[in-house]
């Protein structure tokens, strides 16, 4: 297997993309991030957070009523759009409409972070999927529920149809091992033991880009792309640091990067700020929230390496 290690010089061969310097705000990427819940607000902030300081001029949250208020207060630069809430706590399909109005105005669709009602969520992918064909899609944490064997729950109304929901190049998967574990049928050992093959093998099965995470995370797309990255340390398994990271990867995908690009450049920001983060605060108790604010030294270092 030919895997590309995600180092200085797959970086500095792979610049992100620019904005123009007399670009306005919707030049610089819009990405809409679809997250949080009643029990986990937190993760709408911590992913709409790593969008912005990833560089895309423009975030949108769609989040729970319950806590839409409270997460406009805290994150002033974003819109926030309050959605109803089902009685597990996900978000009800009547605000579907809404979310695909805004479509033709947004560049990066981010779903799942700190949702809950894992039926909910998977119905509701489902149904945005198609009216945000052509934009580039990251599901993360619920919004894998979508990928769940149907002899396990969420039970969906009707089984999915991949040729119809048009998995593609432009979708994007980011798993930790238990997730592809749930949505594979797998266990988290046989994962683990080779996640080059889990990745490629899901990659292809799904049509989609697949970021399998962990200490070590590996990229796989559906043409055959591999990466690997092995940066960060310990410090970044915390709860959050997945939301930051898939807020991250959205916010360079709004601005332009591919979505391997993006998944790529992500990962390496990601794992670079855990370890500026390590270096002031030791490797232990640093904050998910603290990820993002370590992203715009980063890229300039990484710009001009
Ligand atoms: N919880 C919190 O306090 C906070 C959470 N936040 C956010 O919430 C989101 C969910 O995070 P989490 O931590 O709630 O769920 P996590 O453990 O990732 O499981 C996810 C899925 O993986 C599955 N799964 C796991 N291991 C498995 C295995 N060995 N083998 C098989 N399956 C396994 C697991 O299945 P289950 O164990 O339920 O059967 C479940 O389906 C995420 O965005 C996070 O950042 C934050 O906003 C901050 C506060
Ligand atoms: N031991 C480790 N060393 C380096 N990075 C890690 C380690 N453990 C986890 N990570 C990274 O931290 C992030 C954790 O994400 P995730 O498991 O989705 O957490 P959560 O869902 O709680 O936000 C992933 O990007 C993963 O690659």
């Amino acid at each position: 297997m030919n895997v590309t290690e995600i180092d200085l010089t797959t970086l500095r061969n792979w610049p992100l993309p620019m904005p123009r310097f007399d670009g306005d705000k919707e030049a610089r990427g819009h990405a809409l991030v679809v997250a949080g819940s009643r029990e986990m607000p937190g993760a709408a902030l911590l992913a709409a957070t790593g969008v912005l300081r990833a560089g895309a001029g423009k975030v949108t949250i769609a989040t729970a009523a319950h806590s839409a208020a409270h997460v406009a207060t805290a994150l002033p630069e974003a819109r926030v759009i309050a959605m109803a809430e089902t009685p597990g706590g996900g978000f009800a399909a009547e605000g579907v409409r809404r979310l695909a109005e805004l479509a033709p105005k947004v560049d990066a669709l981010l779903i799942g972070p700190g949702m809950q009602d894992e039926y909910a969520t998977a119905e509701l992918v489902r149904a945005l999927l198609p009216r945000y064909a052509g934009r580039k899609i990251i599901l993360d944490a619920a919004a894998l529920a979508l990928l769940h064997p149907p002899e396990e729950a969420p039970l969906l109304a009707e089984p999915v149809d991949w040729q119809h929901i048009r998995f593609a190049e432009a979708v994007l998967l980011t798993p930790h091992a238990g997730e592809m574990a749930h949505a594979t049928g797998r266990s988290r050992d046989d994962i683990t033991a080779d996640p080059h093959e889990a990745a490629r093998h899901a990659a292809q099965q799904w049509n989609a880009i697949v970021a399998l995470k962990g200490a070590l995370t590996v990229i796989a797309a559906p043409g055959g792309g591999l990466w690997q990255q092995q940066g960060g340390n310990i410090g970044l398994a915390i709860s959050g640091s997945g939301d930051a990271l898939a807020g991250i990867i959205a916010g360079l995908a709004a601005r332009g990067a591919s979505l391997e690009q993006a998944a790529a450049w992500g990962v390496a920001l990601h794992a670079a700020a855990g370890d500026q983060l390590a270096l002031r605060f030791g490797t232990l108790g640093y904050l998910a929230r603290e990820i993002p604010a370590e992203i715009p030294a980063l890229l300039r270092t990484l710009a001009q390496a």
